[in-house]
């Protein structure tokens, strides 16, 4: 199976239960829930996506023709041999691709396996870290995890409706908008609704304040 994949980069993970820890991150092209085209985005089931998934044209992207080639070429991003790689998929979404034979190769090599997914597609066996974000209109068949992170707030997925599901940590995220005003009332909003219900932690994402990858 090849893998095509948008951009490669080392950063620290900005969000949720690993925010600060170092890790690479392989971000998957395409997903199941929006084209990744401005023009499709009103008609889209995901409408708020932050993020550029079409093709492989960026930082370190392209098209890998095997698991093995691609545990290469993310390994080379990992500066300390002594320290366990910690990798991220990503996407897109990255469960469109993701198969047994990536978690058997990457953890041949020694890699950390963490998801980040929509919940849509059930995951292969093994994952170390398997983050779901639900959305609001779709099917969510990964329903158990060690992380759930709803981005807040969406209206037909508010957080009451997934506080029972079987996670170890819940978080929510505000949606970040292109209006900076949108962006502080969904902060504050979260932030109030962690404090009315402390089963719930917030995920800011630092990466953005800090203007890093
Ligand atoms: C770009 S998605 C890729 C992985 C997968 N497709 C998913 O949705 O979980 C990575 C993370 O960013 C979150 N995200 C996307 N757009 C966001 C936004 N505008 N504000 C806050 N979080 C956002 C997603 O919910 C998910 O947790
Ligand atoms: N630093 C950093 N942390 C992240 N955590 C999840 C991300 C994502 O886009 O999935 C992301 C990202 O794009 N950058
Ligand atoms: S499911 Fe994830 S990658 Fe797909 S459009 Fe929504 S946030 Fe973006
Ligand atoms: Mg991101």
């Amino acid at each position: 199976m090849s893998y095509s994949i948008k951009e490669v980069f080392y950063s620290l993970q900005g969000e949720g239960f690993h925010s600060g820890r170092p890790a690479i991150f392989c971000r998957f092209s395409k997903c199941n829930l929006w084209t990744g085209r401005e023009e499709d985005r009103a008609d889209a089931v995901c409408q708020f996506c932050d993020t550029d998934f079409i093709g492989t044209d960026g930082q370190n992207g392209g098209k890998f023709a095997d698991a093995e080639a691609l545990a290469q070429h993310l390994l080379q991003f990992w500066p300390d041999k002594k320290i366990t790689p910690f990798v991220v998929l990503t996407g897109g979404e990255p469960l469109l691709q993701v198969d047994r034979e990536l978690i058997e190769v990457f953890h041949r090599h020694g890699i950390e396996i963490a998801v980040e997914t929509n919940g849509t597609k059930q995951a292969p066996d093994g994952i170390d870290w398997v983050c779901v974000s639900p959305k609001a209109n779709a099917p969510l068949l990964l329903d158990h995890g060690h992380e759930l992170k709803l981005v807040y707030p969406q209206a037909d997925c508010m957080p009451e409706k997934v506080a029972e599901l079987a996670f170890d940590h819940f978080y929510l995220q505000p949606m970040d908008d292109a209006d900076p005003q949108v962006s502080e009332a969904n902060i504050k909003a979260a932030v109030q609704y962690c404090l009315e219900h402390p089963q719930w932690k917030l995920s800011l994402q630092t990466h953005k304040l800090l203007g890093i990858d």
